[in-house]
This record gives C-alpha cells, structure tokens and sequence, in this order.
C-alpha cells in the first residue's frame, strides 16, 4: 500500500516536472538535492515528507502535487443544458504521437507548435525522456522542443509509460536506425480487443528488422544487409503501421514504394514533418507512397501538427445530442466529408465558412456552425472504411447521434473485436442500444435521456460517447476514472464548460 501511494506520488511529481519542461536535475538543483535523489521520489523508491512535497510543489509552480490530487480522476455533470457560442478544435493525438517518435530521426532539434496537452502525448514524453532524449515545453507550454541526444539509454525506457500506449509501436521505425538491438515493451492503449502488429513486422522485416516477441517485449534485430528491392506492399491499410514503414524508409539510402498505405490525416501530417527533414515523399494523400530517403538527418526543424478530425466529429455529437446551435472552428473538412453528408442525409442543418489553411499550410480548414435538427435515422448502415472512408475513430458518435433520431441505425464496427459492446453502456442513461453481435448495434432512436452514475468505459470514443449522452440527460451523472478520456483530448470539461456545459472534475483522496 505505502509502495503504491509512493509510486503515485512519484509519478504524479514526474508529470509536474515534465509539464514545466524541467529535467530530474533542474528540479535537483531548484531544492538543492541530488538528481539521484528526485530519480528514486521518481520512481516511488523513496519515502518522501509532506515538507518535501510541498517544496516540489512550489518549486515547480505545481497544484497538481498537493494533498487530495493523488486519485483517479471523475467527472460530475450536470446535463439537460444546451451549449452555444464558438470552440476550437486542438492538434490531433495521432499525429503529435508519430511526430513525437518521428523527431528520433533527427539529430538536430524538432520543434512542435501547438502540441497537444493529452496524457497520450505525456505518456511518450516519458518515455522519450527515460532514454534521454530532452523535451522541453516552450512558449507558455504551447509548443514542444525535442533533442534526441548522440546516443540513446534504451536499457533505461520507462516501460510502465511505454506499455501504456499503442504508439510506442512507432519507436520500431526511427530506432531501427540507431541500434542493431533493441527492445520495445509490448504497445498497450485502450481495451478493444486484440490488435495485431504483424503488419508492422512483415513491413519492417524487408529493411532487415527480425522481431521475437517474448516476455512482455519485441526483440528487435536489424540486418543491414537486407534492404528492399521491390514495393513494400502493406497487408493492411493501417495508419500506424503505414507511419512505421514511413519512418524506416526516410533514412534508408534508397527509395522506397509503399502500396497501400493509409492517407489519412495523421498519416498525412507525418509526410509533411519528413518533408521539412528533408525526405521527398510522392504521392502524400494516397495510397502509394514514394520515399525518397535521406540516411543522415541533423537539421532544426519547426512543424505544426494539424486539427484533430476525431476531436471535431465529438464536437459535432456534442452539438447534436444536446440540441444545439454551435461553431466549432477550425475543422479538418477533407477529413470529415463523408461523415457531415451522412449527417445531412439524416437531416442535420449546419453551415460550413470558407476553406482556409492550417498551421502545416496544407491542411484545409473550416469553421462549422452545427444547428438544432430533428434528425432520422440514415437509411443504410453507418461502418467505417480506411480514409476516403467514414473514420474508424468516428464511428462510435454515430450510436450517440443515432439515439438522437428518429428510427433504428445500424452501426457495423467490423474493425475493433471489443469495441461496439461498450456502446451498449449508452442504454444506462436510457438509449435503445441492441447488440446484435460483437461488431453490430443497433440503435432505436429518439432517446429519453436519463442521468448514471458509471465507470468509464476502457475505450477512448465510447468514453466521450458516455459524456456526451451525460450532457443531454436533465440531472446529475458522475463518469469515474477518465484517464481514458484525458488520454486524447486536451481539458475537454473545461472547454466544454466554455460553451456552455456544467461539467465539475474531482478526485478522490
Ligand atoms: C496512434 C494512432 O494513430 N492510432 C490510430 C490508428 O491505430 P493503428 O494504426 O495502430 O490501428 P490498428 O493497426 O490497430 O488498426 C485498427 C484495427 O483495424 C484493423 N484494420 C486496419 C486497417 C485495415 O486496412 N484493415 C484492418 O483490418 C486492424 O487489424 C485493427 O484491428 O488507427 C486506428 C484505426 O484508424 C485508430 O483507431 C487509432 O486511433
Ligand atoms: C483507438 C484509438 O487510439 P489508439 O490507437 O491510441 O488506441 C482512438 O484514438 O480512438
């Protein structure tokens, strides 16, 4: 008990510190300790005074290491409110994760505007900073300054951050570059069934990498004498394992070809980051990708990860289950079309401004005004597909907005093995949600909505589902334990209250 209390606080002191951009000895130096020392408080491997709390807490200007902040997080809210005026939507947690272990392919200093604030981004920071690469958050904790350093501690990784995450599976690209041996911890992220990463081995094996997994880690191996001769043709349209093969082709001395390779967005923002490192890509946006890869990369690079998709589709569910009118700026439209005319379709009213360009220069944007709708339920099956198609993150928004309308919709997540079921926690605050098997629901609308007191589902999506249904109901729900939530969205209660939610956070003791 006390080793875990000690572990929290230690962790909970590690994530001030990286939240202030300090290094272990910055924060030394600041008490007037040894780096040793805040290494073991660290890692909860010292027993730690309410003095010495304290002073960590001044030190780094920190509420977050004070009494009574140690529990898991919970949200209190009360629903039944209609939400109005503008918000806008953050860079996405998928891109900031790839650009994140991008930045290890260059020697020189990666600088990323707007980062994310998302326990998904911290959770890679760890471990970045575990092997000693130096972040450091810069501009009123807007953007993040990355300097790998000569040469990697990987016997050091934090594995309890790494396994904790599905993107640490992109660590295999870029070190694949710097070591002939290494070990990765097996990827984690949210509960939804199995996930294989056999399209990552057979694309990186044609670069010469051979990956054991055994107890707990992939062993990786490197080869160097084994290069590609012919397109690596992807076995699935994944976008991580997409980013993998991007990430071992922008060093190799070579070209490469990459055949059915995802175009999404996240995809799309990592074409642009290599580009600023130097590295042609040809075809950027569809499914063949040409690499023209540059073996020694060393320059001081600035990029800005683009709008989150995802994060605009749970602001336009938000809008929708809560009767609102409400502009959400700064949406990614290429990657949302087939969702807003399947919303349409079903009766949305919404208005969309002119294009302009994200921060990246190349993604277009717009500002969306979402309005009050009696909506119906879509004649066909709502299923995502690999962009040009329906999000496969998306998906989940359709059972919320689904419930809204009128009449039954079959929802088909033919990709995750566990995620459709979560959905059926929706019935809980009074949905219709039917599972028909474990990839299909259907959902008989319009919905009565009631206020819950529940566990967060373990699934990022379904999570904000829950929440958002939360805020339709009239009365006060309670969601516990939303890391799962925090992991991909950036304050979304407070934003949320910022246009007109009632939602409290707490915590337990
Ligand atoms: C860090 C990151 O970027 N995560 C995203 C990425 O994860 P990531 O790329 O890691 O997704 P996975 O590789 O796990 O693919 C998701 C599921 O789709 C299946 N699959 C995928 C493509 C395909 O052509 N055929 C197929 O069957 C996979 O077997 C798996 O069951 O893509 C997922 C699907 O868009 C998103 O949910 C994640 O948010
Ligand atoms: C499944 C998701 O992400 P990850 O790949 O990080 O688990 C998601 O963003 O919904």
């Amino acid at each position: 008990m006390t080793d875990d209390y000690l572990m929290r606080i230690g962790t909970l002191i590690r994530n001030a510190r990286q939240h202030r951009g300090w290094t272990q000895t910055q924060l030394a130096e600041a008490l007037g300790t040894s780096q040793s020392a805040i290494n073991r408080i660290e890692r909860g491997g010292q027993n730690i005074s309410l003095e010495m709390i304290a002073r960590i807490g001044e030190a780094l200007d920190s509420e977050i290491v004070s009494l009574g902040y140690a529990g898991p997080m919970h949200l209190r809210v009360v629903g039944g409110r209609r939400l109005s005026g503008s918000i806008s939507v953050k860079t996405s947690k998928n891109a900031c994760v790839a650009l994140l272990c991008a930045s290890l392919l260059n020697a020189g200093r990666t600088t990323l505007r707007r980062v994310a604030r998302i326990e998904e981004v911290y959770r890679i920071l760890e471990v970045l900073n575990s092997i000693g690469v130096r972040t450091r958050w810069v501009n009123d904790g807007d953007d993040l300054e990355i300097t790998p350093p000569a040469r990697l501690d990987l016997g050091s990784m934090d594995t309890e951050a790494a396994r904790r995450t599905r993107s640490v599976i992109m660590f295999l690209g870029p070190l694949m570059h710097r070591e002939d041996r290494f070990k990765i911890p097996y990827a984690g992220g949210c509960d939804l069934g199995t996930r294989t990463v056999e399209p990552h081995m057979s694309a990186l094996r044609r670069y010469g990498l051979e990956i054991t997994a055994t107890g707990g880690y992939y062993h990786a191996e490197v080869d160097r004498s084994v290069v590609p001769t012919r397109p690596i043709v992807l076995t699935e349209r994944g976008d991580t394992v997409t980013e993998n093969a991007l990430l071992a082709a922008a060093r190799h001395d070579g070209v490469t070809v990459i055949r059915n390779a995802s175009s999404n967005y996240m995809v799309q923002d990592l074409c642009f980051f290599l580009e600023q490192l130097g590295v042609r890509i040809d075809g950027i946006g569809t499914t063949t990708l040409t690499v023209h890869g540059v073996p020694v990369i060393d320059r001081d690079v600035d990029y800005s990860p683009s709008e989150d998709p995802v994060e605009a589709m749970s602001l336009i569910a938000a809008a929708v289950v809560t009767s609102s009118e409400l502009t959400i700026r700064r949406v990614p439209i290429e990657f949302l079309e087939i969702e807003l005319a399947v919303l349409e379709n079903m009766g949305l009213d919404h208005e969309r401004g002119d294009e302009y360009v994200a921060d990246n220069g190349r993604t277009r944007l717009v500002d969306l005004t979402v309005r009050p709708s009696k909506l119906r339920s879509p004649i066909d099956k709502i299923h995502p597909m690999p962009f040009p198609g329906l999000n496969i993150d998306n998906v989940p928004f359709f059972a919320a907005i689904a419930a809204s309308a009128q009449g039954g919709t079959l929802i088909h997540d033919w990709v995750y093995d566990n995620r459709a079921i979560y959905l059926t926690e929706l019935t809980r605050l009074g949905a219709e949600v039917k599972l028909l098997d474990p990839h299909r629901v259907l959902v008989e609308g319009p919905t009565r909505w009631r206020p819950a007191e529940m566990m967060c589902p373990p699934a990022l999506r379904p999570a904000v589902v829950v929440l958002l249904a939360m805020m339709a109901a009239e009365g006060t729900s309670v969601l516990r334990n939303v890391y799962v939530i925090n992991r991909g969205y950036e304050d979304l209660a407070e934003r949320l209250n910022s246009v007109g939610a009632r939602i409290e956070t707490f915590r337990d003791i």
